[in-house]
Formats: C-alpha cells, sequence, structure tokens
C-alpha cells in the first residue's frame, strides 16, 4: 500500500535518512524504531510532503506521491500526527474535531438549497465525534476548550482528530509519550479496531513495550539507515538491534525489551 524506495533526505553533512526503503501493507500497524536523531521523523517527513525528497521515491496504491505538497497527499488519504500537538487553542474540543470533516456537499449554494440536510449531516458529524471521543475517555470534555486540556489528552485528540477525515493510512510520531495507562489502553484498542476494519498505521514511539505489543511489523533505523526489520519477536532478538539501539551487549547496561 505505502512503499518507500531508496529515500534519501541530507541537511547538509547530515545524512537524516539514507537509502531506506520499506513498505507498509494494508491494514498492518507496523512501527519504526530507533534512538534519538536515528532520522524517524525525517522519515515521517518526506512521507508526508513536510520535506522534500533529495533521492528515492514513495508510492502510495502505486501512485507516485513523493515531493507532493502535504495538502495533497493528506487529500489522497494518508495523514499524520505530530510529536508536539497545537490544536486549536481557541476552540472546543468538539469543534476541533468538526474542523475534520471532509464534506464534498459543502459550498454556499448547498448552505443555502439545503439547509435542512446540512444540519442532519452536521448532527450525524457530531454523533460521530461523539463516538470517537467516547472512546478514548474524552466524552466529557467536548465543550472544553483545547487550552485548557492536560498534554496527554491534547495527544489523544491530535490522534482521533483525522478519524472525522476518515483516512486510510496514519503516520503516528510518538502517539503514547505523554499518555496516561488508562488513556493508552482506549488509544491501543482504537488503533487495533481501525487495523482490523482495513485501517494502516505506522508508528513511530520510544515506548517499546506500546510498540512490540501493537505491532505486526517492526523496523528499526539507526544514523539514517535500516538496520533491521522483522516480527517483534525477531527485532527483540536481533543483536544489531540490542548493540546499536537498546545499549551494548554484555555490559550489563542492555535495557530490556518487554517479555
Ligand atoms: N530541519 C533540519 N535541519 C538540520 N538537521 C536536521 C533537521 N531535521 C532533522 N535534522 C537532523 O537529522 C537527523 C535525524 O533527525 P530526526 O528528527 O529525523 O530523528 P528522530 O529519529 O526522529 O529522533 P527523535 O527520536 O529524537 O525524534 C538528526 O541528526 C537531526 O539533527
Amino acid at each position: 500500500m505505502l512503499e518507500v524506495q531508496n529515500a534519501k533526505k541530507y541537511f547538509g553533512g547530515v545524512k537524516a535518512v539514507d537509502d531506506v526503503s520499506l513498505t507498509v501493507k494494508r491494514g498492518s500497524i507496523t512501527g519504526l524504531i530507533g534512538a534519538n536523531g536515528a532520522g524517524k521523523t525525517t522519515l515521517f517527513n518526506v512521507i508526508s510532503g513536510f520535506c522534500s525528497l533529495d533521492g528515492g521515491k514513495i508510492f502510495y496504491q502505486g501512485e507516485s506521491i513523493g515531493n507532493l505538497p502535504p495538502y495533497v497527499i493528506a487529500g489522497k488519504g494518508i495523514v499524520r500526527t505530530f510529536q508536539t500537538p497545537k490544536g486549536f487553542p481557541k476552540m472546543t474540543v468538539m469543534e476541533n474535531m468538526l474542523v475534520f470533516v471532509k464534506d464534498k456537499n459543502s459550498g454556499i449554494w448547498p448552505a443555502i438549497s439545503a439547509r435542512k440536510k446540512i444540519a442532519q449531516r452536521e448532527q450525524e458529524y457530531v454523533l460521530k465525534a461523539r463516538e470517537i471521543l467516547n472512546h478514548i475517555g474524552m466524552e466529557n470534555k467536548e465543550n472544553s476548550w483545547v487550552s485548557e486540556l492536560s498534554a496527554g489528552e491534547l495527544k489523544l485528540l491530535e490522534f482521533v482528530r483525522p478519524l472525522m477525515a476518515e483516512p486510510q493510512v496514519f503516520l503516528l510520531d510518538e502517539p503514547a509519550a505523554g499518555i496516561n495507562p488508562a488513556n493508552l489502553c482506549g488509544l491501543i484498542d482504537l488503533i487495533q479496531g481501525l487495523s482490523r476494519r482495513g485501517y494502516t498505521f505506522l508508528i513511530v514511539d520510544h515506548n517499546l513495550k506500546f510498540i512490540m505489543s501493537i505491532c505486526d511489523f517492526i523496523y528499526v533505523m539507526a544514523d539514517g539507515r535500516l538496520i533491521c526489520s522483522g516480527v517483534p519477536e525477531e527485532v527483540a532478538h536481533d543483536e544489531r538491534v540490542i548493540e546499536s539501539y537498546i545499549g551494548k551487549k554484555g555490559t550489563g547496561e542492555e535495557a530490556c525489551f518487554p517479555a
């Protein structure tokens, strides 16, 4: 569904993404891990159009999307979240959800000629937004100002807002960071439920327990390059991963992968 072929992105002498190729299958939950500065966010940026590619190609459903502007890529059904979410702080949670509605029938003329139908559709969107908020335990926050949300709530809102636009692929940049365990369970539930319905996820996160428990397949980056890929059990036991990402093997400094 999403295919990155030999992608390159350099910042002067820094090879942030250096000849990376990967495939994300439809309906999969694919993880991308690596130490700080490995190039994960830069790879997200080139896939979503926020950064130009210096080399290589990106295909979505067989169509080349490399170097298209972000709004065109989003319009094709690929949405991304950011490490530091902002939302629209002077709007309510519900208003923030409704901003993402993609209604082809909106416009001045339908607003004049079909007001009843539009009011009915608006009501449907509100119900859908409520259902999504309910899933992440934020049903009582729909009238709160976004500026009043905690960092964790803002993070969850950042993740669920694009659902209103019915995208096909989610690029999630550190969705688990700063989220309390109860809300994290809701988030995991939501991602797994969406994946079962055919939605596709590429997820970057430093929370290995979260990544290992939720992903079908994992890619590991170090210094701009892919060093390993496989199902969670394979990646957890790969010596290159243990040495370059988790800690020096045999020194007692290894950080543990979750069982
Ligand atoms: N706009 C930029 N200008 C210059 N260098 C950049 C830019 N963006 C990223 N880099 C560099 O590219 C490399 C990869 O950074 P990137 O943010 O993609 O890593 P990351 O794996 O997402 O790290 P983290 O886990 O800390 O978010 C780093 O050396 C970083 O300093």
